[in-house]
């Protein structure tokens, strides 16, 4: 699997405030907005773009656009706090939503909406979610799109665990992620190590 860390000074910055404890809901949501532009600057950066012409005040020269701008697929919660900045990078992008909730028992996804187009076919995805930890919600997640015929899915995450990297691997589906940092790994509770905590509580609230 193709793995892009942006580790950028910039980024880092964004996921120490992210990481630290002390930073209340608003700081965390801005920070992780402003991480979110980092991240989607640069999966965006080899992506084909289509020439048009474009006349300027003083002449005539080449444009240029993305050619086939991705889906967005935010995962809710945590990946709400994603998608307004990257719909803002990419505003000709359409969007899709999954909505899951891990099972802080057996750490499966439970699914509670589901919002995409039928076909995908020749459509790039960027899925949006902060964590992958386990890896089970973003792998329910690409089973998703991939039923629906996506070749080219791009997981845009905050942070990432090694064991969530290996499920993503072994499930072989055609997939790259990028991501700020590569953590060390999972605790008991399936949170990552150091990680920032609880993505959808440190942006919303806890609901438990
Ligand atoms: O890799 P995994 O082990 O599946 O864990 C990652 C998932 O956990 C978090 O969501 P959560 O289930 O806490 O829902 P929330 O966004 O509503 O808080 C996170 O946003 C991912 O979707
Ligand atoms: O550390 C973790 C793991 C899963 N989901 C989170 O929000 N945080
Ligand atoms: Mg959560």
């Amino acid at each position: 699997m193709d793995v892009l860390v942006v580790d950028h000074p910039l980024a880092r910055a964004r996921l120490t405030t992210m990481r630290d404890a002390r930073t209340d809901n608003a700081a965390f949501r801005a920070a992780l907005h402003e991480l979110t532009v980092m991240l989607v600057y640069e999966a965006t950066r080899d992506l084909p773009v289509a020439e048009e012409r474009v006349h300027t005040p003083v002449a005539r020269t080449t444009g240029y656009r993305l050619a086939n701008p991705p889906l967005l697929v935010p995962v809710l919660r945590a990946g709400l706090g994603m998608a307004d900045q990257a719909h803002k990078l990419i505003p000709d992008a359409q969007m899709g939503f999954v909505g899951l909730a891990r099972d802080e028992e057996t750490l499966q996804p439970t699914p509670y909406m589901e919002s995409l187009p039928d076909s995908l076919a020749g459509r790039p995805v960027f899925v949006l979610d902060p964590m992958l930890a386990t890896g089970g919600s973003m792998a329910y997640t690409i089973r998703l799109l991939t039923d629906r015929g996506a070749t080219d899915v791009t997981a845009i995450c905050a942070l990432a665990a090694p064991e969530g990297i290996k499920h993503l691997e072994e499930s072989a589906h055609p997939i790259r992620l990028v991501t700020a940092s590569i953590d060390e790994r999972l605790n008991d509770s399936g949170f990552i190590v150091p990680g920032l905590g609880d993505a959808g509580d440190r942006q919303y609230g806890a609901v438990h």
